[in-house]
Formats: C-alpha cells, structure tokens, sequence
C-alpha cells in the first residue's frame, strides 16, 4: 500500500465511524445555508497576487512544520496580509489538523477558506459546509469521474466552490466537467512526494480556460510565482514556506508585497 491509499483507507473508516454517530440527515440540519459563501475562483480571477494560503501544522513528506501557533492568529495573519484565501487542513492523522482548526479559521475571518482534506464521501462535503468552509478540495487520484461528479455537484448545490486536484495529464482528461470553478496542479506528487514545478507548466496548456488555474506545493519564491504566471495560474497554494515561519501572516504579507511591487 502507498501512503495515498493509507490515507484512504484511515479516512474511510473514519468517516463510516462518524457517521454512525451523527447520521447524515443530523449533519444536514446543522447546515446554515444563508451564509452567503465568497468565491475564492472569483477572488483569484481579480487578484495580482494570487496567493492561497495554508494552515498545516505537519505533513507526512514533512512530519513537525510548526506546532506552537494558533490557527485564529494564523487566520487573522493572513487575511491581514491580504491573500486571497485561506486552506485548513482538517486530517489529525497524516497533517495534525482537525474540523476545529476550520471553525476556529473561520470565526476568525471572512475571506474565503479551504476544506483541505482527503474527500471520499458527500458527508465531508456537508460538514465542511456545516463548519463554515467555502471551498472544497477533489484529489483526482482517489476519485473515480463518477465520484467527482456525484461529489463537485452536491457542493455546487451546497453554494462552495470546488478545487479540483490533478497531478498528470490523465487525471485531468478524467476530470474535467462543469460543476468545477477551479483545477489545480500538485506538483508533489502524494505517493512518492517528489516535487516539480514543471509539473505545473507542462500541464497548464491542456486545462480549458474557463477554469481558475491553481499552482500547489514545493512554492517558496517570488521567481517562482513569476514563472507559473507566465503559465497562466493565477492561484497559488502555499503552505510550508509561511508555516514554518514564527509568523505565517508576516511572512505572506512579505511576499505579496514583493509580488505586487
Ligand atoms: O506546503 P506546500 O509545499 O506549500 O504545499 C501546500 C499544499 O499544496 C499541500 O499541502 C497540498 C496540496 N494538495 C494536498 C492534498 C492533501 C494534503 C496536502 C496537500
């Protein structure tokens, strides 16, 4: 088994285990469907900058990042910073977050926030509703096209945007359908956690225009950012390279100035 199919195969047992709990028809009514969602796809497509921001205190590929801040000063760092938009991790196991790092995020901010986790079931969908994200992540890799469609529709439905996750050209040719607002490239790759840039450019030219693209993983310089523009991303996921910083919300604000000079 590799580590992308570990994870599955924890996060599936863990949501069958939840579910015997709090049913979803339970989750539902916990849903409050006036909050009026922000679109980060729209955010980005206006930005100069770009930036998505993350939350992640460890990572398999990583183990310890940092552990000693608080995600509400995070959140706030950030949107002060002024970045587009913010991703939570939410997986304990692999990353150390939990659906609590979501709320704390969110009633901290307003700015558009990521459900980042491994989705295999509409249940996630719900509650990263219910926990007050706007956005969702699809990882290609674990999701058949039926099950990305089934999924991206009920989070349409749900008023969230949807971040579709490829990492080669197959993923993408299996992936792409309307209920989409935005695609990204993971330039690690889950299962080996390599990462290359290239990743990102040799792929930009076969995602259709009308999807935000999104540059994720292994970013840490201007140049870099520079670089994928003229690829046209226009959202870049950082996560590390602010995280393992005293303070995340400083150092996104230096390299958005610097973007933006
Ligand atoms: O810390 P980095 O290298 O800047 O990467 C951030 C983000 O792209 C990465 O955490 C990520 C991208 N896709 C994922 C899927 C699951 C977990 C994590 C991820």
């Amino acid at each position: 088994m590799n580590i992308l199919e570990k994870i599955v195969a924890d996060k599936r047992k863990e949501v069958d285990l939840k579910k015997s709990l709090i049913t979803l028809p339970q989750l539902e009514a916990s849903v409050m469907m006036e909050r009026t969602s922000v679109s980060l796809a729209e955010v980005l497509r206006n930005s100069n900058s770009g930036i998505i921001a993350e939350h992640k205190r460890r990572s398999p590929s990583k183990s310890v990042i940092n552990q000693s801040l608080n995600v509400q000063d995070v959140a706030k760092g950030y949107a002060d910073a002024g970045v587009c938009g913010m991703s939570v991790l939410t997986d304990g196991k692999y990353f150390g977050g939990s659906l609590d790092d979501l709320v704390l995020a969110r009633a901290s901010t307003n700015i558009p926030i990521l459900r980042k986790e491994f989705i295999i079931d509409e249940y996630q969908i719900v509650e990263a509703k219910a926990y007050g994200a706007d956005v969702i992540l699809l990882i290609a890799a674990i999701l058949t096209r039926e099950e990305i469609k089934t999924l991206s529709e009920l989070a349409k439905d749900l008023g969230l945007d949807v971040l579709l996750e490829v990492h080669n050209e197959e993923e993408l040719k299996k992936s792409l359908m309307p209920s989409l607002d935005m695609l990204g490239v993971n330039n690690r790759n889950l299962k080996s956690f390599e990462v290359d840039l290239e990743i990102s450019k040799s792929l930009s030219k076969k995602i259709p225009d009308d999807f935000v693209k999104v540059s994720e993983s292994g970013i840490s310089s201007v140049e870099a950012i520079r670089d994928l523009k003229e690829f046209d991303y226009q959202g870049f996921l950082i996560g590390e390279n602010f995280m393992k910083t005293d303070e995340p919300g400083k150092s996104a604000k230096k390299f958005i100035d610097k973007i933006i000079a």
